[in-house]
């Protein structure tokens, strides 16, 4: 053992040098932030904006360093020409910037991820080294250039050498992160990407990749890090257009919250569907066949139609009478003036002041007739303003281009039956029904594309941008003021600048925001990158939105259109992306499945195969002894299955004894079909102090949901989360409810470690391999 200890020795030392370099670095990034903060407020606004971008500049910084602490460093690369290279989070150089640590995402890192024994490249050997806080505590090697390192009398040091010719990189730490115990956030895979993984997180930036892959391949995984990798390769680009994350729920997005900051990237945008409107909050859950319906690309043309409806001509003319003279508000001027403002081509809102504006100058019109005189330019604006503030005449033109909101034109598709009949007649009267509800009624994620595309087709409403349009005029006003302030204070300004010229060079752009911030509450931002994540659940026009929001089609898309549940969602990339990316997307596969133990895995294909789902192929990276069991109860006489819950339940308690810590660290799930959760959740937290003891029931029962070490939840919410075990109730009952074998599928996968699956019901087709006879 002296050889592998002396060899924990010397890395030791480099780590320890990399340690204090960061260290080195952080204490002059607080130093420096520091200094900035000294100054103060103090000087002209262009010093203060100065300090305030540098400030921002070292906070980034700071947070970026803090943020590498956990295994900085995780690789080294001994190469042909007999240098070194270390791997790590970050790049590192001494103060001659002589390179210590490579960044494992600068080309030079490549070949940690992609060195084969059969394509070694320069790579005489890959190590992965193990470290716990500051300390080595392990290495690994892989040797790809047998002969150099025989010819040097170099060699696989005793312990832990894997196999060269194995399909797995640094088998050993992978492994060992495969089985640790689960926290309830992911964490990222830096330190073992695969070369599969690798070629997609380093693919293009320009078009749309999608990467189909079964359940646990490491979609979610490779979309962060790839969102990670584009961000450092383009920094500039994607630094001023900020990229944009789409999960499928706030829980989902809570998971994997750490990853990004992990990688020391912090500008990140992540958002749901049902948040892309800002303003906008979908608190509601849609029922599956509204779902479907909200989700054809038929709105485009729906929606469209809602808003020409609100530019109308009236049945009649229409006589007024506004200060003393009769005017009439005619068919013929309005139907003018809605073609003037249409051909403006503007949103609605935008539009209607040309509508506006037209109207009144035919009605200036009928009064110089009337008046039979020539109208001085007073005159024309007079009369302009008193037909503007006349009651009626604000309602006949209201009504002739009506100014929303995308809000109440959405609510009132759904509200008013005859707006909805007018503007989507290829929708039966039975769709239009299901549809239908009170103006009032809460948002769903299924409205939001649809108020989307409401707002691009409305614009701003002018009333708004009126109101912003005289903050800013008061905002200006107090830099002319300021200006002047300064240009007496300092006695300049003799004819070279006056205080206008002056005020416009301090014009600020708004308050100092992010490029995140400045585009999560912008919706017209328009993103440099969107990586979508569960892309399978995007209806058609939950697409449409997302791809308004990045004009060069530069996108990640990952998925598996076998886990689709919503009804809305996709069941062939091909038929949801082809109608708006119109066939220029990329397809890529993942195959192994890092998560799942073979045994369930297998299982889990057999059921979905048998049950037709578009699967792709899995292979499990790991066995697990023991990973699944099947629990059969005799349905219990009397009503419901109280047998079938205290089962369940029982085994809950069983798994959770084993994979449960006090330390926080284990995560067991009871899932079961949306109807049974509250059941089982009631009947397991009844159960747990007899079974885990007072304290420890008081321990698990106090925590928030989304830090739950033991939980009961429905397929859905599953989605895309994992856990060391999982107990799977009643599997039929899954299959019967609205995501059918897809839920069970996503169910099934789950578990790091252990399936235990209880049932009354017979087992859907699969899940118990048949054995020929
Ligand atoms: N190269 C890797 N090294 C270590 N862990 C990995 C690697 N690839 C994936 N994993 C782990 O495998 C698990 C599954 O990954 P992930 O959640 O990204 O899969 P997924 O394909 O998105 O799954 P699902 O389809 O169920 O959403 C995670 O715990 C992830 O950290």
């Amino acid at each position: 053992m002296a050889g592998r200890q002396d060899e924990l020795v010397r890395e030791q030392a480099v780590v320890d040098r990399l340690y204090d370099r960061l260290d080195e670095l952080r204490a002059s990034t607080r130093a420096r932030l520091a200094a900035v903060r000294r100054e103060g407020s103090v000087g002209t606004p262009q010093n203060r904006s100065e300090r305030d971008a540098f400030a921002t500049l070292y906070e980034d910084r700071a947070a970026q360093l803090d943020a590498v602490e956990d295994r900085l460093v995780f690789g080294r690369l001994d190469l042909s020409d007999a240098t070194t290279r270390y791997v790590g989070r970050i790049g590192l150089a001494d103060d001659e910037h002589r390179s210590l640590l490579t960044d494992w995402r600068a080309p030079a890192a490549t070949a940690f991820y992609r060195a084969t024994a059969l394509h070694p490249g320069d790579v005489r050997r890959r190590r992965h080294l193990v470290t716990q806080r500051r300390s080595v505590t392990g290495v690994e090697d892989e040797v790809l250039d047998l002969d150099a390192l025989a010819d040097d009398g170099g060699g696989v040091p005793d312990g832990d050498g894997v196999l060269a010719a194995s399909s797995l990189s640094g088998e050993g730490a992978l492994l060992a992160s495969l089985a640790s115990r689960r926290t309830g956030r992911m964490t990222d895979i830096v330190a073992t990407i695969q070369a599969e993984q690798d070629r997609i997180i380093r693919a293009d930036l320009a078009g749309a990749l999608v990467v189909q892959g079964g359940p646990g391949t490491g979609k979610t995984a490779v979309a962060l890090h790839r969102a990670a990798y584009l961000l450092y390769a383009h920094r500039r680009l994607l630094e001023r257009s900020g990229v944009l994350l789409v999960g499928p729920s706030r829980a989902f997005l809570r998971y994997i919250d750490q990853v990004l900051p992990s990688l020391g990237e912090t500008g990140v945008v992540a958002t749901t569907i049902g948040e892309l409107v800002p303003g906008v909050r979908a608190t509601a859950t849609e029922r599956p066949a509204v779902a479907e319906i909200k989700g054809r690309l038929l709105w485009r043309d729906v929606v469209r139609r809602a808003v020409r409806a609100r530019e109308r001509v009236p049945a009649a003319d229409l006589p007024v009478r506004v200060e003393g003279h009769d005017y009439v508000i005619r068919r013929r001027d309005v139907r003018d003036a809605i073609a003037r403002a249409r051909r403006s081509h503007k949103p609605h809102n935008e539009a209607r002041p040309v509508f506006v504006r037209e109207m009144l100058s035919k009605l200036v019109d009928q009064y110089r007739a009337d008046v039979d005189s020539e109208l001085t330019p007073e005159d024309v604006s007079m009369v302009t303003e008193d037909l503007r503030a006349h009651r009626e005449v604000r309602v006949a033109l209201n009504l002739a281009w009506f100014p929303l909101t995308p809000q109440r034109l959405v609510s009132d598709l759904f509200a008013k039956p005859h707006r909805l009949a007018e503007a989507a007649p290829e929708l039966t009267a039975a769709e239009r029904e299901l549809l239908r509800r009170p103006a009032d009624s809460p948002w769903t994620d299924d409205d939001v594309p649809l108020l989307d595309e409401a707002a691009e087709l409305l614009g701003e409403d002018d009333s708004l941008a009126r109101a912003e349009a005289r903050a800013r005029e008061a905002e200006r006003a107090a830099e002319l003021e300021y200006a002047r302030s300064v240009l007496q204070s300092t006695g300049a300004g003799g004819g070279l600048v006056d205080a206008e010229t002056l005020a416009a060079r301090f014009e600020t752009t708004g308050p100092r925001l992010t490029t995140a911030e400045r585009a999560a509450t912008d919706r017209s931002w328009t993103y440099g990158h969107v990586v979508v994540d569960e892309a399978q659940e995007l209806s058609p026009m939950a697409w449409r939105a997302l791809v308004r929001r990045v004009p060069t089609r530069s996108m990640t898309v990952v998925g598996d259109v076998a886990q689709t549940s919503s009804a809305a969602g996709a069941r062939s990339w091909a038929e949801a992306l082809d109608p708006v990316l119109r066939g220029s997307w990329r397809l890529e596969e993942l195959t192994v499945s890092y998560r799942t133990p073979a045994e369930v895995a297998d299982a889990a294909q057999r059921m979905a195969a048998a049950a037709g789902l578009p699967t792709s192929p899995l292979t499990a990276a790991r066995q697990v002894d023991g990973s699944l069991e099947l629990t059969r109860v005799a349905p219990a006489a009397g009503s419901g299955h109280p047998g079938l819950a205290g089962e369940a339940v029982a085994q809950a308690t069983a798994v959770a004894r084993t994979f449960v810590a006090a330390d926080g660290s284990g995560r067991v799930a009871v899932i079961a079909a949306a109807d049974r959760v509250t059941g089982l959740s009631d009947a397991l937290a009844a159960a747990l102090p007899e079974a885990l003891g007072q304290p420890e029931a008081e321990r698990l029962l106090a925590q928030r949901p989304e830090d739950a070490q033991l939980l009961v939840l429905d397929p859905r919410s599953a989605k895309g989360l994992e856990f060391d075990a999982v107990v799977l109730v009643e599997p039929a009952a899954v299959v019967d409810g609205d995501g059918g074998a897809s839920d069970l599928y996503v169910a099934m996968t789950r578990p790091t470690q252990r399936l235990v699956v209880v049932h009354s019901r017979s087992l859907p087709e699969g899940i118990v391999e048949r054995v020929a006879a």
